[in-house]
C-alpha cells in the first residue's frame, strides 16, 4: 500500500487495543511514547479501541489517532461517562453496563493489545488479557511498551514467579515487550501464540463451544466470541 512516497507494508492487524494511564505520568517521555504509538497506528493504518475518555494518555493516544484519520473506539461504562471523569470523549463511543464487560468489549473488538505506562487499571487489564491467553480463551498478541524502563520491575517479578514455579517457563514469552513503538508492533506481527498442549490449556474452540452451549451464537456483552 503506498502512503506518501512511502511504501506500506499492510498489517496482519486491524484493530489495536491500548491500555494505558487515565494519568499522563510525571515525566515527557510517557507522553511522548502515546503519541508516538497513536502516530505507529495511523502510519499502519491501524484503528483503536481503548477505554475512552480524553484524560491521561488514553486522550493523548485517541487524539493522535483521530487527528491522522484512524478510527477510534472508546467502551466505556455508563457510570464513568461524563466530562468531568473522563473528559471529551473523540471517535465512536460505546457504552457497556460495567468494567467486566468494557474488557471483554474491548478484547472482541480487537485484533492484539498494547499496554503503554499507567496504573492499576492498566495493570489489571494488561494482566487478564495475558491470563485470558494463558487459558487459552484467545490467541491475540499482546504487548508491552517497556517506555524508559517503567516495567522493568514488572518483568523482573514476572521472572521471579517463573523461577519460583508459579509461572511455567513457556508462558514467559506469552506476551512481547519492546522500549517503542515502531519495535512493539513489529514483534506483535511477528509473534506466534504459545503452545501448551500438555499441560491442561483449553483450547480456544472448547471456550467458544462452551459459551455457545450456554448463551447461543449471539453471544452476550462480556464474552470474547
Ligand atoms: C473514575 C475517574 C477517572 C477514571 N476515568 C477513566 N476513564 C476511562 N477509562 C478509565 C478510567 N480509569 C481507568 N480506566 C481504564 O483503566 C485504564 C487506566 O487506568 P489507570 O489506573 O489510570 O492505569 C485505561 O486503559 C482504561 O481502560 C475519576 O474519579
Amino acid at each position: 500500500m503506498e502512503l506518501g512516497s512511502n511504501l506500506v507494508k499492510s498489517s496482519r492487524f486491524k484493530r489495536v487495543c491500548v491500555f494505558c494511564g487515565s494519568s499522563s505520568g510525571k515525566r515527557e517521555c510517557y507522553k511522548e511514547a502515546a503519541l508516538e504509538l497513536g502516530h505507529e497506528l495511523v502510519e499502519k493504518r491501524l484503528d483503536l479501541v481503548y477505554g475512552g475518555g480524553s484524560i491521561g494518555l488514553m486522550g493523548l493516544v485517541s487524539q493522535a489517532v483521530h487527528s491522522g484519520g484512524g478510527h477510534v473506539l472508546g467502551i466505556i461504562p455508563r457510570t464513568l461517562v461524563g466530562k468531568e471523569k473522563t473528559g471529551e470523549t473523540i471517535g465512536e463511543l460505546r457504552m457497556v453496563g460495567d468494567m467486566h464487560q468494557r474488557k471483554a468489549e474491548m478484547a472482541r473488538h480487537s485484533d492484539c493489545f498494547i499496554a503503554l505506562p499507567g496504573g492499576y487499571g492498566t495493570l489489571e487489564e494488561l494482566l487478564e488479557v495475558i491470563t485470558w491467553a494463558q487459558l487459552g480463551i484467545h490467541d491475540k498478541p499482546v504487548g508491552l511498551l517497556n517506555v524508559d524502563g517503567y516495567y522493568n520491575y514488572l518483568l523482573t517479578f514476572i521472572d521471579k514467579a517463573v523461577d519460583d514455579g508459579f509461572i511455567k517457563p513457556c508462558q514467559r514469552h506469552i506476551f512481547v515487550s519492546a522500549p517503542n513503538a515502531k519495535q512493539l508492533v513489529h514483534k506483535l506481527e511477528e509473534y506466534v501464540p504459545v503452545q501448551d498442549d500438555q499441560d491442561g490449556v483449553v483450547a480456544k474452540l472448547k471456550w467458544d463451544d462452551h459459551h455457545h452451549e450456554l448463551h447461543g451464537r449471539g453471544g452476550r456483552p462480556g464474552t470474547i466470541l
